[in-house]
């Protein structure tokens, strides 16, 4: 496996390149969950991370960061997707992986692990492994992992579709998948839920392989073989079944997106003979991809091997258009003539598909050109260097492109500071949830929740389902203790989100009052220990005297409770947010339909 500091000429076998595994699937399935069990059980293999959070707030950093052993080991594409705002970023966040992987000596990376947000669509995103010279050159799709939430699949598809009707990112992710885990498994109510489930699955996507599963259960994941390192991903696949466009450009983003690769220009000497040296397909001198990070950064102009490989990649052509075709052609004929995917058609078939692919649009087949050839000779026809395309015309009925459109979907990032009042958040949230659980599709946050120590809180929502508990680490010592929670959604208001969400923040008595439970119902009273007084109102330093003054006040054990949330021992979000949900299964009971459920990830026949 090559190592990712290492220069990789273009010429380089697949084999040798860093493995990828992009995991894909709908807001909430289990993404973070299943990166967090790969990272736990990668044993001696070092994974790098990309990781891209579509919310305001990255909250994934904080739940993935604790099981790598490095922090460098992780990157973050923050507040957009990587399928449409966040594109060139992947590029950047691969060459980051580089610089890292130089800095640390040359470390070995032996995979990387790309989450993209729940809202993208993977194909600009494989697009990026062909398109992508520099990329190409140095880093192969292992497999796109789709996760699926079996509990809300089937609304998901529904929902997203589009107005003009192009098919939404759940279907889109289903479709890219190599490998698919249906999983919350345990939220399934029914075999006939399951089938249907199911059913939808595979009438997007019949060859992927069907693991059901419990991620968020040791004895429900699947085993680590399946996941890493299984070579699943299949061009052919995706040309014959999903996207027959899939190699021609969706946008003239690509073109530049080709651009990003780090040109040697602005390099030193060591920079450039390195350079030189790549695009003439020599292998690097020992050491000399250390000597050429100096001054790298992510997307830096200053990592020139990586720009001599992509023109070495772009066979003859330096410039232009033809590098990201190169890639493609490279990689499809390097991917088909090693490894028949799951699809099974030979290298042969393969190449002779995409010849006649392009002698269909007119290329000159039979032209052979060499990457010593001075092709600025007529450039614009040279399309076939030993006997595959390698440059000239995109598709020039190029597939619509396909806008990420998120216009409806937003999201709100909110931190603050200061411990938090868990009966108000509690009642902020049930609010919230039982007026738009429909809407909301994710929420998630880390919290720091007063009375509770250094016990640091981590929730996560998906609809209406919201669970809640103690996060691996609790908060350090020197860490501040900021509250950072996010919702995505369709229609959010910003401004109620946020200013409901700073009532929350727990603020110290006046002076005199101390707060109780009602011991039936949690809610918390307050009771003024010089005047007797009682009241259900928090008493707040600002308006602690309107509450004295007036007067006659109910006793709280006269008083119905206003609201009624259980808040019995830990925070107990799960169970107002239940209450708050008609119809919908409470943690509560998924976890103790989790006890009998299967032991172990099943998989589903085709
Ligand atoms: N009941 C149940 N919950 C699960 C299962 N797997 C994951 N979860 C929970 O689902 C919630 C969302 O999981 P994540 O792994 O954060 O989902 P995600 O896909 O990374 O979410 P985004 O990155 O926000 O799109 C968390 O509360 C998990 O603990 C499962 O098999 N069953």
């Amino acid at each position: 496996m090559a190592s990712a500091g290492a220069t990789a000429p273009t010429n380089v076998q697949n084999s040798q390149k860093t493995p990828v595994t992009i995991i894909t699937g709908f807001l909430g399935a289990g993404k973070t969950t299943l990166l967090n069990y790969i990272l736990k059980e990668k044993g001696s293999r070092s994974i790098a991370v990309i990781e891209n959070e579509f919310g305001e707030v990255n909250i994934d950093r904080e739940l993935v960061a604790a099981n790598l052993l490095a922090k460098e080991d992780l990157v973050s594409l923050e507040n957009g997707c990587v399928c449409c705002s966040l594109r060139k970023d992947i590029v950047k966040a691969f060459a980051e992986i580089e610089r890292r992987s130089r800095q640390a000596g040359g470390k070995k990376v032996d995979a990387i692990v790309l989450e993209t947000t729940g809202l993208a669509d993977p194909a600009p995103v494989a697009f990026t492994f062909f398109a992508n010279p520099w990329i190409a050159s140095r880093f192969r799709l292992d497999s796109i992992i789709c996760v699926v939430d079996a509990r809300y699949l089937m609304q998901h598809l529904e929902d997203g579709k589009h107005s003009d009707g192009t098919v939404n990112e759940a279907v889109q992710q289903i479709a890219f998948a190599d490998l698919i885990l249906l999983n919350k498994i345990d939220l399934v109510n029914s075999e006939e839920q399951k089938k249907q489930v199911l059913g939808a699955i595979r009438a997007v996507n019949n060859s992927a392989r069907i693991v059901e599963c419990q991620l968020n259960q040791e004895t429900g994941r699947p085993h680590m073989d399946m996941l890493l390192f299984n070579n699943l991903f299949s061009v052919n696949r995706v040309l014959e079944q999903i996207d027959p466009q899939f190699l021609d450009s969706d946008s003239d983003d690509d073109a530049e997106d080709e651009e990003e690769a780090p040109s040697p220009q602005s390099g030193t000497q060591a920079q450039q003979d390195q350079a030189s040296r790549a695009a003439k397909g020599q292998a690097a001198e020992p050491g000399a991809a250390a000597g050429a990070d100096a001054g790298a950064g992510p997307g830096s102009k200053a990592t020139a091997e990586a720009s001599a490989g992509s023109k070495a990649g772009a066979g003859c052509c330096g410039s232009g258009e033809g590098k990201g075709k190169a890639a493609v052609e490279d990689e499809a004929a390097a991917r088909t003539a090693g490894e028949a995917g799951p699809s099974g058609s030979s290298a042969a078939d393969a190449k002779a598909k995409l010849l006649q692919k392009y002698a269909d649009k007119g290329s000159v087949a039979g032209h052979k050109h060499t990457r010593d050839d001075n092709c600025e000779d007529n450039c614009e026809e040279c399309h076939i260097v030993d006997g595959m395309p390698i440059k000239g015309e995109r598709n020039p009925k190029r597939r619509a492109k396909r806008l990420h459109d998120l216009s409806d979907v937003s999201s709100v990032g909110i931190m603050a500071r200061g411990p938090l009042d868990e009966y108000r958040f509690n009642m902020y949230m049930r609010d919230l949830l039982a007026e738009k659980a429909k809407d909301i599709f994710r929420c998630k946050g880390v919290l720091s929740v007063h009375g509770y120590g250094s016990t640091k809180f981590v929730f996560q929502g998906v609809h209406e389902t919201i669970c809640y508990g103690p996060a691996e680490q609790p908060w350090k010592p020197e860490e501040q203790r900021v509250n950072q929670v996010v919702f995505i959604g369709r229609g959010l208001n910003r401004k109620a989100l946020i200013e409901g969400f700073r009532t929350c923040v727990w603020v110290p008595l006046p002076d005199g009052w101390d707060e109780f439970r009602d011991t039936t119902t949690k809610q918390p009273f307050y009771v003024n220990r010089n005047t007797g007084e009682k009241s259900w109102t928090r008493p707040e330093i600002a308006c602690a005297r309107v509450v004295a003054t007036q007067g006659k006040t109910q006793q709280p054990s006269q008083l119905l409770p206003r609201r009624t949330a259980s808040t019995v021992g830990q925070l107990a979000l799960q169970q107002a947010a239940a209450a708050a949900a008609s119809g919908a299964v409470a943690p509560a009971t998924a976890s103790a339909k989790a006890g009998g459920a299967a032991s172990a990830a099943t998989e589903v026949a085709s």
